[in-house]
């Protein structure tokens, strides 16, 4: 469960984000809204990228201000372009950073490696230069340097923008068959059929909180306007 009690965040004095409380419990969350709305800001306040300004965010018992490394365990971040994510040259090193910082048996990180490779259908990358992947490898190498980690939580900004339309249907149906709970922000409306629950946001504020077939139609009018 994540829990957000009274929260706000402001950028140089610049509030962005308002009165946010919420508990977080179902296992796909959908997060959408206009161009600016403050969507990014709420997720980054999830995994403690972001502290908010007022108030607290609970990952299980651990507040975000206080317990930053493990809830950054427990809370996996997959950014909207993988070139911001993937730091090692060669993909199995990406993948073996984070495993080695936790200090983990070489045993352990090697089959963790093999696992996430099989699961995707990358193993035959594992030495390849990882800046000279497709588009869509990378995102898939993006998240499979996130869930290498094992977290309980996978948060995703925009994981389908930048991808065409096959690899952005292989993405959703990696995020569909992930055993975690899932935190997804998009615009890709489609992506969000089968999630149950979606946080609508403008202006900084949730105006909407309600299963997919009440909040799609709901922000799609509100666009209208
Ligand atoms: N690091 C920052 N410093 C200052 N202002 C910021 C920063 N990050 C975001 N903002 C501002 O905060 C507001 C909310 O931004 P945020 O990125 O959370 O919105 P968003 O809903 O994710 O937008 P988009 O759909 O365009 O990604 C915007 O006005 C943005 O310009």
């Amino acid at each position: 469960m994540i829990e957000l009690r009274d929260v706000s965040h402001a950028y140089d004095g610049k509030t962005v984000l308002q009165g946010v409380n919420l508990t977080l419990t179902e296992r796909r969350i959908g997060v959408i809204g206009s161009n600016g709305s403050g969507k990014s800001t709420f997720v980054r306040l999830l995994n403690g990228l972001l502290l908010p300004s007022q108030g607290q965010v609970l990952v299980g018992s651990l507040n975000t201000r206080e317990k930053a490394k493990e809830v950054r365990r427990r809370v996996g971040f997959v950014f909207q372009n993988p070139d911001n994510q993937i730091v090692f040259p060669v993909v199995e090193e990406d993948l073996a950073f984070g495993l080695k910082n936790l200090k983990l048996p070489p045993a352990e990180i090697e089959s963790r490696i093999t696992e996430v490779l099989a699961r995707y259908d990358l193993q035959a990358f594992r030495q390849h230069s990882s800046h000279l992947l497709s588009g869509g490898q990378k995102q898939l190498l993006a998240i499979s340097g996130v869930l290498v980690m094992q977290p309980a939580y996978v948060v995703f900004d925009e994981p389908t923008t930048l991808l065409d339309l096959r690899n952005r249907n292989r993405i959703v149906q990696v995020i569909r068959e992930l055993p975690q709970t899932v935190v997804a922000v998009t615009h890709d409306l489609d992506l969000l059929s089968d999630f149950e629950r979606v946080l609508v946001f403008d202006g900084g504020r949730i105006v909407k909180d309600a299963p997919p077939h009440e909040a799609v139609p709901f922000y799609r009018e509100l666009m209208a306007r």
